[in-house]
């Protein structure tokens, strides 16, 4: 995409349909398609894959497309935050993906969320202003359920830590955070936000989440989410990485064993996945 005029502002996108920031078109990406935020850890995630064709890479959206366990599979980086992932799902959506699951890390707030334990995100508190640009204040942003059982079951099959709950997106990474700013710049609020969080039960913070499952709610489609904790702010350790190779497989599995029942699902006419539908017939 040169220097080209686009057909239109409201919709721009380029020949063939070539989506504008993510630079794929229909034909490019599978229905499956993995979320993380990191460009580079595309790479990592494709090396997994029995088979993998780097698409495109434009900013921060970087996207392989290839094969799993027979199962035709895509990974997009989204970049940091909501506003970057809204739109790697836009255009996503528009170029035939139906399910995302994001592949991240997290700092943990909770004293057993030791580094490396992965977490299967269920819902999402939408503290990004993303979603709220899409949905009214008290929409759901709920990952869904058929999508977070084959994450556990990835996560049991591949034998990893893990936890299953509710995250929290930040549209920052220091004071939303409760870390404190540049020369200790500190708000009431930020100090308030872990004890508040950790009150209710939420497992930690991210910063794409929220608004992947807003969207993905609003739209029709699927969307759930598993995070590698790399940092804890109870204990104050950080290990960069920790997880995040044990995230990437857990999401690849994750993908094989849902196509796995959606083929069972639409043999069967079914719409809606029910937990006796993936035993194995005797
Ligand atoms: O490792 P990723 O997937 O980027 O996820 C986490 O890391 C970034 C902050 O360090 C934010 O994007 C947050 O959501
Ligand atoms: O503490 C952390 C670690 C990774 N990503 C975040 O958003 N927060």
């Amino acid at each position: 995409m040169g220097d080209e005029s686009l057909r239109s502002a409201a919709r721009p996108e380029g020949e063939g349909g070539l989506q504008y920031h993510l630079r794929v078109r229909r034909g490019d990406v599978a229905r499956y398609v993995l979320l993380p935020g990191d460009p580079e850890r595309t790479d990592l995630i494709a090396r997994l894959w029995d088979e993998a064709r780097l698409v495109a890479h434009h900013r921060e959206y970087r996207t392989w497309t290839g094969f799993y366990k027979g199962t035709s599979i895509s990974v997009t980086s989204t970049g940091i935050g909501s506003p970057s992932t809204a739109i790697a799902v836009e255009e996503l959506l528009r170029v035939g993906a139906e399910t995302f699951i994001r592949v991240g890390t997290m700092g943990g707030i909770r004293e057993d969320l030791r580094p490396g334990t992965l977490v299967i995100g269920s819902a999402a508190v939408r503290m990004e202003g993303t979603s709220g640009q899409y949905a009214p204040r008290g929409f759901p942003a709920a990952a869904s359920y058929d999508v977070v059982a084959a994450l556990v079951e990835a996560a049991e099959a591949l034998g990893v830590r893990y936890e299953v709950g509710v995250v929290a997106s930040t549209d920052s990474f220091y004071l939303g955070q409760g870390r404190p700013g540049y020369g200790g710049y500190m708000t009431p609020e930020a100090s308030e936000v872990i004890p508040l969080l950790r009150s209710a039960g939420v497992l930690g913070f991210e910063m794409e989440a929220s608004a992947l499952f807003t969207l993905s709610q609003l739209y029709g489609a699927r969307a759930g989410c598993v995070c590698a904790v790399v940092a804890n702010r109870v204990s104050g350790e950080f290990v960069v990485n920790a997880g995040v190779e044990d995230a990437a497989r857990v999401a690849s599995e994750a993908v094989a064993i849902l196509a796995g029942w959606d083929r069972e699902r639409e043999k069967r006419g079914k719409k809606w996945f029910y937990p006796s539908l993936a035993c194995r017939r005797t």
